[in-house]
């Protein structure tokens, strides 16, 4: 599958310590999984967590779910433990918490090998460095901290997002530059569907590539949002058809729904079809 199509609608956390959610993983429609062993497993569960992940991933069952296993920081106890057990998980990346520079992506790569790194994205520090982490080569995958970016920031949960709008924006521009996937922070209220549509719905609308989840309830939601929507398909295929139609004419701006249609929206046409299909042929 086309890696820039592949969808990551919905990356659901699971905690890795939790044998009945690792089970429960595999008859969900969720596009990715983020096992983890920080924030969601407690000290005492720490080294058991790693174990039973271990199991868990060998056993398989997880499909086309793409897998990412969330360290602790190698700053912690656990976390130099956690990277050189995920070296050897059956896991497609590694997950590294509160990245703040390049070189901790460096210190983690010497851990884990040739596995693709993702970046939590949660501090400040990491928010002014966006670029020189998203610019490192093993680097695919950011994801956003936005209970830790609050913390931090010692900000205020708010619908629009407004004291987070800088941080996001900053992280999609790095991102994008890069050409790696960039996936929303969770949704802490998780049986308010509706709020969480909004947030899903601005996050689409910025481009982010999908959102984090922290329950199965939130699955159906997410893949509604960053689905194109049928509306999109249609107009995608139209433009496409209309702009062939003009080039063939010798022309270069052709015009749908009464808006100009050039190469570069055609370029974002294309995208949206191969979305749509990649979806289609992982629901299929
Ligand atoms: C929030 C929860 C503690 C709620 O758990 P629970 O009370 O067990 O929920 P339910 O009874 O409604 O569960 C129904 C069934 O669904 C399964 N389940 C629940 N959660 C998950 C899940 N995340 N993945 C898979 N399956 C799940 C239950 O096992 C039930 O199954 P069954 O009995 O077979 O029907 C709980 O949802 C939870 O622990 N969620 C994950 C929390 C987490 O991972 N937190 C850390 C990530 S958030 C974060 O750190 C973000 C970032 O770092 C930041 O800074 O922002
Ligand atoms: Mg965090």
């Amino acid at each position: 599958m086309d890696q820039r199509a592949r969808p990551y609608r919905s990356v659901l956390y699971i905690p890795g310590s939790k044998e009945r959610a690792l089970e429960k993983a595999k008859t969900l429609p969720v596009d990715a999984v983020i096992f983890d062993l920080e924030d969601a497993v407690a000290v005492d569960e720490k080294e058991n967590a790693r174990g039973i992940l271990k199991d868990a991933l060998a056993n398989g069952g997880y499909g086309s779910r793409m897998r990412i296993v969330r360290i602790n920081g190698l700053d912690t106890q656990w976390g130099e433990a956690d990277a050189k057990a995920a070296a050897s998980m059956d896991c497609d990346a590694v997950l590294l918490p509160k990245v703040e520079s390049a070189a901790q992506v460096d210190a983690l790569a010497a851990l884990v090998g040739n596995k693709p790194i993702w970046a939590m994205m949660e501090t400040p520090r990491g928010m002014l460095n966006a670029a020189e982490i998203a610019a490192h080569p093993q680097l695919t995958g950011f994801v956003m901290g936005t209970n830790d970016l609050a913390k931090e920031l010692q900000c205020r949960f708010r619908a629009d997002r407004l004291p987070m709008l800088t941080s996001l924006s900053l992280c999609l521009l790095a991102a994008k530059a890069e050409g790696i996937v960039i996936v929303d922070g969770v949704y802490n209220a998780f049986k308010d569907a509706e709020g969480l549509k909004v947030e899903c719905d601005q996050g689409r609308d910025m481009g982010m590539d999908g959102k984090t989840l922290i329950h199965p309830a939130q699955v159906e939601v997410a893949n509604a949002a960053f689905a194109p929507t049928e509306a999109e398909i249609d107009l995608a295929r139209r433009q496409i058809a209309a702009f062939e139609e003009t080039e063939a004419k010798g022309e270069g701006v052709a015009v749908v729904d009464g808006k100009i249609v050039e190469n570069l929206h055609v370029v974002t046409a294309k995208e949206i079809l191969a979305k749509a299909d990649a979806i289609a042929a992982l629901e299929g």
